[in-house]
């Protein structure tokens, strides 16, 4: 579905991304994991085309065809089905709940974004934008003012504005990131919901989440792929609890 070759980003004398031969298949749910500063967003801004590689190329594949993808802009690798769900949040907040979703499957449907669009020109939006809200159970929100969200409640509207894009491959970046402990099984639930039917490449720092839902894990150290495996073998692996994991150990009944 994605694959990386040689993937390599250089900040002046620093590499933040180091020759990364990485792969993503279409039905997985891998998650990108290691240490602050190991190279974690450097490689979602290079997926997506946030950023430009000084080595290295990236392929998608798309209608049955590889194609190589390095340097493309973001709105186009967007285009092509490679969405991600910001860390740093893309929510209007002044903008309903609703709108915020109506206004991203429009921009997919039609190419336009604009958001003082009548509503009413095209229901499909209205009513696919409902399908989408309820399927991150938000739909109860549809007239809240996305400002006056949870961060939890924000965390599923970003994922709900990826969804809108309808795409194969879904980067979710920091589901979790300032989430109450009690809406953790919410955000759980979501990230395995959308894996059944995309492919997801997560980034999360909350370990017991990494281990309940991934297939596949790699770990990144310094720039470089340290470990690329099962969950289990990840957590086993000395170099991977050394660079990162310090002893942690999964909860019982999690993994
Ligand atoms: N625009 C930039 N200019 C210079 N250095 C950068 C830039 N972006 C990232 N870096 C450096 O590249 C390295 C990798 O950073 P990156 O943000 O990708 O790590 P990360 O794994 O996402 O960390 P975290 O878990 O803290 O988000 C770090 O040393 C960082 O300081």
């Amino acid at each position: 579905m994605l694959r990386t070759t040689g993937l390599t980003r250089r900040f002046g004398g620093l590499v933040a991304v180091d020759d990364v031969d990485f792969t993503l298949e279409a039905d997985e749910l891998c998650s990108l994991i290691g240490p602050n500063g190991a190279g974690k967003t450097t490689f979602f801004n290079l997926l997506t085309g946030v950023l430009a590689p000084s080595e290295g190329s990236i392929e998608f594949r798309t209608n049955g065809s590889w194609r190589d993808i390095t340097g493309t802009e973001p709105h186009e690798t967007a285009r092509l089905g490679l969405h991600r769900s910001y860390q740093i949040t893309n929510v209007f907040p002044t903008s309903t709940v609703l709108e915020n979703v109506r206004v991203a499957v429009q921009a997919h449907g039609d190419g336009s974004a604009n958001p003082i669009r009548n509503a009413r020109a095209f229901p499909e939006h209205t009513e696919e934008a409902h399908a989408i809200l309820e399927r991150v159970e938000l739909d109860d929100f549809a007239e809240t003012t996305a400002g006056n969200l949870s961060h939890g409640q924000t965390r599923q509207l970003e994922v709900a504005i990826a969804l809108a894009g309808d795409p194969d491959v879904l980067l979710l970046d920091e589901p979790n990131a300032g989430v109450s402990s009690e809406s953790v099984g919410t955000i759980i639930d979501l990230i395995e919901d959308v894996a059944e039917d995309h492919a997801v490449l997560l980034v999360e720092h909350n370990m017991d989440i990494v281990m309940r839902v991934s297939d596949r894990i790699v770990v990144l150290n310094q720039g470089s792929v340290i470990a690329d495996d099962t969950p289990e073998s990840v957590r086993d692996d000395p170099n991977v609890q050394k660079a990162y994991l310090g002893g942690y150990e999964v909860e019982e009944g999690i993994a």
